[in-house]
């Protein structure tokens, strides 16, 4: 089972807040959770995906796309991730928790990563001080430690880094330079549309990408 946790759309990814027209800022976000969770729910060793959110129309949204929602403790990020671990504790032989701002993540770079995880173990972004998957088998404890230093905070609490050729899963979206990357990569549908629509989406060839 995978775990992503998402926060209100009018207050979550305020660093990248400029990047878009604020009225489609939370457009934004949510093409980009709607994106991560489309991934998870096409990997095949993926048994369901749960978001702890508050947000009504994210809820909306992914229990339409198949996904569970479990309220929000309220006590931020690694409260609701240990809540949303906690709840699916027993359901599958691995947990997963997965930051919800991954438009270019593919199922199979997913379930390659998620193949290696024989204790508990993280994924850094694609900068290296970030964390965007943690993972544990059944009976370990979560024990997340997301949040600023987060690679090196899972490091040192004996989690064991996992590399991999998994460009899309390591780039998550924290600044408007992060969305160029997603685009080359080939972000998710909903993502490439809205970026299309607001006059930021790039034009791809074999040869490579143009504004
Ligand atoms: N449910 C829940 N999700 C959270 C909370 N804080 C962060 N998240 C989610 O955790 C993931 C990773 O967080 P960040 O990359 O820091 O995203 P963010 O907090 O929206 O971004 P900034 O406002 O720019 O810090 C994103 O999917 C967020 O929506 C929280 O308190 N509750
Ligand atoms: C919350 C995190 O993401 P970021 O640093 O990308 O905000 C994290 O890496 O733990």
């Amino acid at each position: 089972m995978t775990v992503i946790p998402v926060k209100r759309l009018d207050a979550a990814k305020s660093r990248l807040r400029g990047a878009v027209a604020e009225d489609r800022h939370p457009e934004l976000v949510l093409a980009m959770v709607a994106d991560t969770a489309a991934a998870v729910l096409n990997a095949t060793t993926v048994a369901g995906l749960i978001v702890v959110t508050d947000d009504p129309v994210v809820a909306a949204v992914v229990r339409k796309m198949g996904a569970e929602v479990a309220a929000d403790p309220g006590a931020g990020l690694n409260a609701a991730l240990r809540f949303g671990a906690d709840e699916v504790a027993g359901r599958a032989a691995h947990r997963a928790v997965l930051t919800g701002d991954l438009p270019a993540l593919r199922p199979e770079q997913l379930d390659a990563a998620l193949a290696g995880v024989t204790g508990r173990a993280f994924v850094p972004d694609a900068a290296g001080t970030g964390t965007v998957l943690l993972a544990v088998p059944p009976r370990t404890p979560l024990d997340p430690r997301f949040g600023p230093g987060s690679a090196a905070a899972h490091r040192a609490s004996g989690a064991i880094p996992l590399t991999g050729d998994w460009p899309g899963l390591r780039q998550d979206v924290d600044s408007a330079a992060d969305l160029d990357t997603v685009l080359e990569l080939g972000a998710g549908d909903r993502t490439r549309a809205l970026l299309r629509d607001v006059g930021l989406s790039q034009a791809c060839t074999p040869a490579g990408c143009a504004r």
